[in-house]
């Protein structure tokens, strides 16, 4: 059994600021003051509030996940993970369905923000692999992909780690192959949290915290079970406490 400190559980969690303006996410971080998550800024936030935030945050101490999910051609992804690089941001992601040479391109694009400019910390890439939405039956009757979801995500953890990549997104469910296949040291960041009872909403593969952690996940992104909570700070508390 896995045994943390409060502390150590709260690193272990990454709250998604889904929100549709700063404001809004300042909000959550008023209430969330003092717990020691990362704060995972995506494409709502990131859409709106833009680059400025994602500075904020850093100047402010926060670990920040930043979470475009890049899926272009390698040049491109090559332009856009320099730029992001140029940000400061802990761990960025692209999508492992890119394939290994846009995969390796988001590197090269670190490398030359990091070239470029010193003082910078190199950013942790990881590829999402097949999202946590994705039921077996939409990827085989819908996107027409056989095999199973386990199948197509492996397939995708090893893209990732041939391509020199940190880690993959993927669901708490795939931990334990993903970790065989890559090594332990390949990081997973697992969406498709959910406390016992919370609603589900549009995820698919989903976990309990408790059983995410137990699956040995290396980071959990949460958000609307804290951040749709009446009280947030309450809602983050008793996840921790389920984790300890
Ligand atoms: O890359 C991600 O963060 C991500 C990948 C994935 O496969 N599934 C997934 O849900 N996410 C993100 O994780 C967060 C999950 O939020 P909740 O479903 O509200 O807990 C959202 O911000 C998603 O964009």
């Amino acid at each position: 059994m896995v045994k943390l400190s409060r502390e150590e559980a709260a690193e272990r969690i990454m709250v998604a600021l889904d929100y549709s303006d700063a404001a809004a996410a300042e909000g959550l971080l008023r209430s969330l003051e003092g717990i020691p998550c990362y704060m995972k800024v995506g494409m709502q936030l990131f859409y709106a509030a833009g680059p400025g935030f994602v500075a904020s945050l850093k100047e402010r101490g926060y670990r920040v996940f930043l979470d475009l999910k890049m899926h272009d051609i390698p040049n491109t992804v090559k332009g856009g993970a320099s730029s992001i690089t140029k940000l400061g941001v802990d761990v960025f992601n692209v999508h492992a369905a890119g394939g290994i040479q846009m995969m390796e391109a988001a590197l090269e694009g670190v490398d030359a923000a990091l070239a470029g400019a010193s003082g910078l910390k190199r950013p942790s890439v990881i590829a999402v692999t097949q999202l946590t939405s994705t039921s077996q039956d939409v990827l085989n009757r819908e996107i027409g992909l056989q095999g199973t979801v386990e199948d197509a995500v492996l397939r995708y953890a090893r893209l990732a780690r041939n391509a020199g990549l940190s880690g993959v997104v993927a669901s708490p469910q795939e931990v334990q192959s993903i970790k065989a296949a890559c090594g332990q040291d390949f990081q997973t960041i697992t969406p498709g949290i959910r406390p016992a009872g919370a609603d589900v909403n549009d995820q698919s593969r989903i976990m309990t915290p408790r059983q995410a952690l137990e699956a040995g996940t290396d980071y959990m992104v949460i958000g609307r079970p804290i951040t749709a909570a009446p009280d947030p700070r309450e809602a983050v508390e008793s996840i921790l406490k389920e984790m300890l």
